[in-house]
């Protein structure tokens, strides 16, 4: 099986970088993110980034609606907006948030994971291997300001940020709920909840698939804030004067030393890894549980 999937050769071929935001922000001079005047927002049809590089920072605004599911395009345009944001030296942190109303992340594209091919799984599970490893270890300070629901991989994407500030709205529940769907968090999703809750909390939260909703998310250490649901963002650019106050190269070097031991443990069995998911998911319980549980967010419907 083909794993050497390059995520840098996969964002070539997939998208034109950079292209200007589609519908209402084409072309439109909006205020930047932190009140800046005359700075143009720039993005991918996904993503949509508000600079601030008089302030240092970016907001990044995902937006694959309806759910903000994370489907390998959408992957691939959050990893080019990071890299743009990371080489340009005039940001130092960004605010991660979402522009789909009541939902910050649905976790992984459940159609990237039923009915496809063993190519298309590990193609998939290296650009997840990817978001994850890039977003914990980014030298920027990133704090996700979560504004609705967050689940599974989504949750995940949160919690490699820096900080969390979460919406106090009692239907923005989050956690990862792998176990609800019949599969398992593997070991570096288990890993970044255990370095963020503790060994205790995470192993009921991840037997059980525990959503938790904010008051219990904040008591249990998965978010660092709970606002109301209209300060999300100005409670996030508040937390980062703290974090840009601090001496750059200092933080980063301490980010790295206590973060880089967990992400060696994927580097060091990342192709292991690819091969396990390629397997674990292709099997006929699995995609059946899928199946079954992509049926029954229908059926809810009716
Ligand atoms: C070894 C494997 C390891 C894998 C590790 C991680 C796995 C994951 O991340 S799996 C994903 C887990 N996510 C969830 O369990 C969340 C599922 N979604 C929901 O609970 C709800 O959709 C949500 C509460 C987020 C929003 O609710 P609503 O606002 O009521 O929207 P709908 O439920 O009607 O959804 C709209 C539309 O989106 C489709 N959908 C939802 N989630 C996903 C998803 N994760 N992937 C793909 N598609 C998703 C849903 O089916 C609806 O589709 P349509 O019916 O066609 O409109």
């Amino acid at each position: 099986m083909a794993l050497a999937v390059g995520i840098r050769g996969l964002t070539r071929s997939l998208l034109r970088p950079w292209v200007r935001v589609p519908g209402p922000a084409r072309g439109r001079t909006e205020p930047a993110a932190g009140g800046g005047d005359g700075v143009r927002c720039f993005g991918s049809p996904r993503v949509l980034v508000e600079p601030d590089p008089a302030a240092g920072f970016a907001v990044m605004k995902m937006r694959n609606p309806p759910v903000n599911s994370l489907s390998l395009e959408f992957l691939t345009e959050l990893l080019i907006s990071l890299e743009k944001l990371e080489s340009d030296k005039a940001f130092h942190a960004i605010i991660l948030t979402s522009d789909c109303p009541g939902i910050f992340s649905a976790g992984l594209d459940l159609m990237e994971m039923c009915g496809r091919d063993p190519t298309h799984y590990a193609e998939y599970w290296k650009a997840v291997q990817e978001l994850w490893l890039r977003f914990y270890l980014s030298h920027l300070v990133v704090i996700s300001a979560i504004n609705g629901v967050n689940a599974a991989g989504g949750c995940l994407l949160a919690l490699s940020c820096d900080y969390r500030v979460l919406a106090d709205n009692p239907k923005y529940a989050m956690g990862l709920n792998e176990t609800l769907l019949g599969i398992i968090a593997p070991f570096w999703f288990k890993d970044t909840l255990v370095n963020t809750v503790g060994h205790r909390t995470a192993e009921r939260a991840l037997q059980l698939g525990l959503l938790f909703p904010p008051a219990e998310a904040l008591q249990v250490g998965m978010v660092d804030k709970v606002v109301p649901e209209d300060q999300v963002l100005s409670a996030a650019r508040s937390e980062l004067a703290q974090w840009l106050a601090i001496p750059g190269h200092a933080r980063q070097l301490t980010k790295s030393l206590m973060r880089k031991p967990t992400a060696d443990r994927l580097l060091k069995e990342r192709d292991a890894d690819i091969q396990n998911f390629v397997r674990f998911i292709s099997r006929d319980a699995i995609q059946k549980a899928l199946r079954v549980y992509l049926e029954k967010l229908k059926q809810k419907k009716t």
